[in-house]
């Protein structure tokens, strides 16, 4: 199972464009329209869906926060770090 990550090594490691808060790592992105981001939120999900590792996803007007965090673990994660990368590269 993958080990929690201290807070060096979240801070050491957080992906651009993407903040801690408490255990998880969260990173908001914002849209045109409300349909815009309905449409990101299944492109995550096929993403998290690939990785078998799934965020939380609050979807706003205009806008969706991404939420990451490893529940079998109970915290911060090297699996977190590499989706929140992975999104990076994707979107
Ligand atoms: C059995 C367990 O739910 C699975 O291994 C996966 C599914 N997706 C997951 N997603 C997240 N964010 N954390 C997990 O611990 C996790 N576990």
């Amino acid at each position: 199972m993958a080990e929690v990550l201290d807070d060096d090594e979240i801070e050491q490691n957080l992906p651009e464009g993407w903040e801690r808060d408490g255990d998880e790592i969260v990173r908001t992105y914002e849209f045109d329209d409300y349909l815009q981001g309905i449409s990101f939120v299944s492109d995550v999900g096929e993403v998290a869906e690939e990785e078998f590792h799934h965020p939380e996803i609050v979807v706003g007007y205009k806008e969706v926060e991404v939420r990451l965090t490893t529940h079998d673990a109970g915290g911060i994660t090297d699996l977190d770090m590499r989706l929140a990368d992975l999104f990076n590269d994707e979107f």
